[in-house]
């Protein structure tokens, strides 16, 4: 059983100091079994593709972590060009592509690539009636992607992103670093000011509780952006040209009781742990809250991973940020948003969810009874979000039957 009781794997419940091996992201050659896929044989997919009939490229590594673990996740309304950027590092790894806009444009993924790849009339194939939940015009419909993936870890990047490098110039594995991110222990309850003490180079400091050395199983890996920030309208507007040049190596543990604004251009986390919370709402363009799809989902997964216990960690990996929306456009879509955030916010610091509430599942079940009888006095839109929270986790036991 999944969402908070079952026993955590050991690896995540120990003070654990992982060591990468060194053919970890090397560029040996692939071996015929390398890019099987490892998902549900019958899959019930939109359109799947193993590329062993499209030919693989020689300059990917031959065993990279996780890769039977973890799906990459991409909405996209664009194309996939990207892609080649990232073949070196995402090549190995299985990705679901969720498709928005018109389902009669052909997306092309670039050869080599394992993928499968959904649209609007897939989703409203597998979901029916339910379909409705999953918001379009929006990054949002990524989560359609964490419904259908059977994988332990998910991560999920935008179609405008690109490799990052480091201060030294060498390009930025923001896979690698998100892994070891969820692979190492969080520290929720008591900030270490070395920053997080599972990295090589560092430890607790001198006056951290050893009781609490032991860390708590992290959730989520928030990565940050180079080039463009992830700015609201109005931050965008007064200052249309800023750019993010500063490289701070450090990765945090966003402590217990503090909200912070997670962006999904750049985000990983522990599906198995945390998924039945990432649910990204509903801000499509019909919708009044639109463009606060991935906030939406940090506040629900936050109290969530506070009640169970579980950490959040922010910082590295950079990736690129290509592309800056146009602002207008943006403040057209977010004014509702801006203005309801500090009423949301307020009511998630002041969310408390009961001991009887012990899975995820429990947890998200309640917060969206509270959702609905709190912010539902703000504005009809959160019943109707509330309804969608419920919808959601309907269509999760549906679609892992196994993981309830
Ligand atoms: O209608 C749409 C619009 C976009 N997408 C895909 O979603 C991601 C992000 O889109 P975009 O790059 O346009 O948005 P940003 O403002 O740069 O990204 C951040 O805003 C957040 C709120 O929506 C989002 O979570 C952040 O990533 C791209 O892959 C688009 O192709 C879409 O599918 N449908
Ligand atoms: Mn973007």
């Amino acid at each position: 059983m999944h969402g908070g009781t079952t026993p955590l794997p050991t690896s995540t419940c120990q003070y654990v100091r992982l060591t990468f091996p060194p053919s970890f992201f090397s560029s040996s050659p692939l071996g015929s079994r390398a890019l099987h896929s490892v998902c549900d044989p019958t899959p019930i997919s939109g359109f799947r593709h193993s590329p062993m009939a499209a030919g693989s490229s020689s300059s990917v590594p031959s065993d990279p972590l996780l890769r039977d673990e973890l799906d990459i996740v991409i909405p996209t309304a664009r194309n996939l060009d990207f892609l080649e950027a990232w073949r070196p590092f995402f090549q190995p790894y299985h990705l679901i592509i969720v498709q928005d806009g018109n389902s009669k444009n052909t997306i092309s993924v670039p050869g080599g690539f394992d993928y499968e790849l959904y649209d609007r009339n897939d989703i409203d194939r597998i979901l029916g009636p339910r379909a409705a939940r999953i918001s379009f015009k929006d990054s949002a419909c990524r989560c359609f992607g964490y419904l259908v993936s059977k994988k332990k870890y998910i991560f999920t990047v935008d179609d405008d992103c690109f490799v990052a490098k480091d201060p030294s110039g060498k390009q930025i594995n923001a896979l690698e670093q998100h892994i070891r991110n969820l692979l190492t222990p969080s520290t929720p309850f008591f900030f270490n000011t070395l920053y997080d003490p599972y990295r090589l180079g560092a430890d607790f400091v001198r006056g951290y509780p050893f009781s609490l050395r032991e860390g708590s199983p992290t959730a989520v890996s928030h990565g940050l952006w180079l080039n463009v920030p992830d700015y609201d309208a109005p931050t965008q507007l007064v200052k249309p040209n800023e750019r993010n040049t500063r490289y701070v190596d450090a990765v945090l543990t966003v402590p217990k009781g503090a909200f912070f604004p997670m962006s999904g251009m750049n985000l990983a986390f522990n599906r198995e742990l945390i998924g039945q919370a990432m649910y990204f709402g509903l801000t499509d363009d019909s919708q009044p809250n639109v463009r606060y799809d991935d906030m939406w989902a940090a506040w629900c997964v936050k109290v969530i991973c506070d009640h169970m216990g579980f950490g959040v960690k922010t910082g590295l990996p950079y990736i690129w940020n290509s592309k800056a929306r146009t602002p207008l456009v943006n403040l057209r879509k977010e004014h509702e948003g801006i203005y309801w955030q500090e009423d949301i916010v307020h009511f998630f610091q002041s969310v408390t969810l009961s001991k009887t509430s012990v899975t995820v599942q429990e947890c998200y079940i309640e917060l969206s009874q509270q959702v609905r009888e709190k912010l539902g006095k703000v504005d009809a839109y959160f019943i109707k979000l509330a309804d969608a929270m419920m919808t959601w986790i309907e269509a999760w036991n549906e679609l892992n039957p196994s993981e309830n």
